[in-house]
C-alpha cells in the first residue's frame, strides 16, 4: 500500500486537530517501516505551504482546507501554495529539505529557529524541515513544531515530524543529526559507543536508502567522530566526503581563548584548527593559528600557556560548562552549526580556514585512513570542500595529532561490528572522555 494511501492526512483544518493527524500518521509510520520503503519522490512533483500568508496566494483555502500531498505535513505547513510561482515571482531559490535528527532536544530547539530565519542557508532560501524524533520525545516535537508555526517565517516552507528516518530522511540535502544518547551513570564509553553506535548505523542506512545522492551530513550527537564514521560507512551510496563531524564549537572556543589572551577581538584569530577527536585528546592548533594576520606564537609569547593552559582549557570547555550550566552547551553549539553549514554554503575567506571532522581518506597529513578526524578545510561555497595544504607541524603537534589519532582508532576498533570490520574489540584509553565529561 502506498504512503498517501496509508496515512496522508486530509489536513486538518489550522489549528484543529492537526497534530493528532500528525501524531498518528507518524505512529503508523514505525509499524509500516518494517514491511515498506516508501517511493522516493521528485522535487518536481512536491507542492509545498507557507506560513506567510499575506504574501502569496493561497490555491484554495477556505472552511475546508485542501488535501495535501505531504503525509506528514504538520499544521499550518499542511496548507497548500504554489511555491513555484512565488519562487519566481521573489527569485527565491529552489527549497531545501533539511533533517533535523534529536529535534526536541536542547540543541535543536535553538538551531531550527536560526534554520528557518533564513540566518543559515540565506534569506532567498526557502527550506523544509523535516524533525525526527522518536515515541519518547513525540509529545515535544509536536510542541516544536508549534513554536515553529507560531513563528511565522516567511521561509519556513514545510515541517514534517516523524518517528521514522526512512520517511523524514526522504529527499533531505542537508541531515543534522543531534539526537544521541546521554551517558549515563555508570556507563562505559564502549556501551555508549555501541548505543549510539546503533542509532547512527540505522540513520546511515536511512540516507542510503531515501536521501539525495548528495546530501551533506553533520553529525553533532556524541561521540561524533565515530558516529559518523558509522553514519558514513552505513551509507555506501553517498560520497564519505559528505560527512561531518561537528568540531567547530572547539574551533569557536579556541579563538575567544586566544583573543582573550592577546587582548583583542575574536575576529581577529584566524586560520584555527582543532585537529582529531572531539574529545578531550582534541588538539587546538596554534602553531598555525593566525592573529591580525600574525602567527600566534608571535603575539603570544608565553607558549607555555599555548601549550598548557589554552589546551587544555579548549579540551575541557565543554565539561567546565556543564559544572555551571548543570547541562552541557546547547546554544553555542546551535551557533557551532549553523558556523559550519555557512562555511560550506559560503566561499571561505581568502587565506583562511575552518575546521571539521571529515574521512581521512587521502588526506596530505599522514593521519591514519578510514577514521573521521577534525582538519582544516576551506570551500567554494558549493557544499563541498577541500582539505588545506599549507599547514607546518612542530614536534609538539605532531606528539599531540598522534594521540587524538590513537583514540580515534581504538573507537573504531571497538565499533568494528557497526562498520562491517569484524569482531569488535574496545581497548579504548583510560583517559578518553568527552568535553563534556570531565
Ligand atoms: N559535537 C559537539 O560539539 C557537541 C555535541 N553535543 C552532543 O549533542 C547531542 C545532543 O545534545 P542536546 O541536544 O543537548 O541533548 P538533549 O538531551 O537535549 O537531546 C538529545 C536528544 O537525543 C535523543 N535521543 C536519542 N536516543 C536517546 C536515548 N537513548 N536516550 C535519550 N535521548 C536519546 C532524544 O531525542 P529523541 O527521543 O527524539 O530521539 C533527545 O531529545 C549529545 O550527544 C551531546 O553530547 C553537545 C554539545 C556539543
Ligand atoms: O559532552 C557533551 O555532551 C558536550 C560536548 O560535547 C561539548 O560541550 O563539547
Amino acid at each position: 500500500m502506498a504512503v498517501a494511501e496509508l496515512s496522508a492526512p486530509t489536513c486538518a483544518k489550522q489549528g484543529l486537530g492537526s497534530s493528532q493527524l500528525s501524531y498518528l500518521s507518524a505512529r503508523t509510520s514505525s509499524f509500516r517501516r518494517l514491511s515498506f520503503r516508501p517511493p522516493r519522490r521528485t522535487h518536481s512533483s512536491r507542492i509545498s505551504c507557507s506560513v506567510n500568508q499575506t504574501a502569496q496566494t493561497p490555491v484554495a483555502v477556505e472552511t475546508e482546507v485542501p488535501k495535501s500531498n505531504k503525509p506528514e505535513c504538520f499544521g499550518v505547513f499542511c496548507l497548500t501554495y504554489d511555491l513555484k510561482a512565488e519562487e519566481e515571482t521573489k527569485s527565491w531559490k529552489k527549497l531545501i529539505n533539511v533533517a533535523v535528527s534529536g529535534a526536541a532536544g536542547m540543541i535543536s530547539n535553538h538551531l531550527l529557529f536560526k534554520l528557518a530565519s533564513g540566518q543559515v542557508f540565506g534569506h532567498d532560501q526557502p527550506i523544509a524541515l523535516k524533525l525526527l524524533g522518536s515515541e519518547r520525545s513525540f509529545q515535544a516535537l509536536e510542541g516544536v513544531a508549534m513554536e515553529l508555526e507560531d513563528s511565522l517565517f516567511p521561509l519556513l516552507r514545510e515541517v514534517q515530524i516523524g518517528i521514522d528516518p526512512y520517511e523524514v530522511f526522504q529527499d533531505v540535502e542537508w541531515a543534522l543529526l543531534i539526537g544521541a544518547k546521554p551517558r549515563g551513570p555508570g556507563m562505559e564509553r564502549a556501551g555508549l559507543l555501541d548505543i549510539n553506535g546503533q542509532i547512527f548505523a540505522e540513520q546511515g542506512k536511512a540516507l542510503n536508502a531515501v536521501a539525495s545522492r548528495n546530501v551533506k551530513v553533520i553529525v553533532v550527537g556524541n561521540p561524533c567522530n565515530t558516529n559518523a564514521l558509522i553514519c558514513l560507512k552505513n551509507a555506501p551510496d553517498i560520497p564519505a566526503k559528505n560527512f561531518h563531524a561537528l568540531t567547530r564549537l572547539d574551533e569557536n572556543r579556541a579563538k575567544c581563548q586566544l583573543a582573550l589572551k592577546a587582548g583583542v577581538f575574536y575576529d581577529k584569530v584566524s586560520n584555527m584548527t582543532i585537529w582529531g577527536n572531539h574529545s578531550t585528546t582534541q588538539v587546538p592548533d596554534f602553531l598555525n593559528a593566525r592573529i591580525n594576520g600574525l602567527p600566534v606564537k608571535e603575539v603570544i609569547t608565553d607558549h607555555k600557556w599555548l601549550e598548557e593552559e589554552f589546551t587544555e582549557n579548549v579540551q575541557k570547555r565543554g565539561g567546565v560548562l556543564i559544572k555551571k550550566w548543570g547541562r552541557s552547551s546547547a546554544a553555542s553549539t546551535a551557533v557551532s552549526i549553523a558556523d559550519a553549514i555557512r562555511s560550506l554554503v559560503t566561499p571561505t575567506p581568502e587565506g583562511d580556514w575552518f575546521s571539521s571532522g571529515v574521512y581521512t581518506d587521502g588526506n596530505p597529513y599522514g593521519i591514519a585512513e578510514g577514521i573521521v578526524f577534525s582538519m582544516p578545510c576551506r570551500s567554494k561555497g558549493d557544499g563541498d570542500y577541500e582539505l588545506v595544504k599549507d599547514v607546518i607541524f612542530d614536534d609538539y603537534l605532531l606528539k599531540r595529532l598522534t594521540k587524538t589519532e590513537a583514540e580515534l582508532l581504538a573507537e573504531r576498533r571497538c565499533v568494528a561490528h557497526l562498520i562491517g570490520g569484524g569482531v569488535a574489540y574496545c581497548d579504548l584509553p583510560e583517559d578518553t572522555m568527552l568535553p563534556g565529561e570531565m
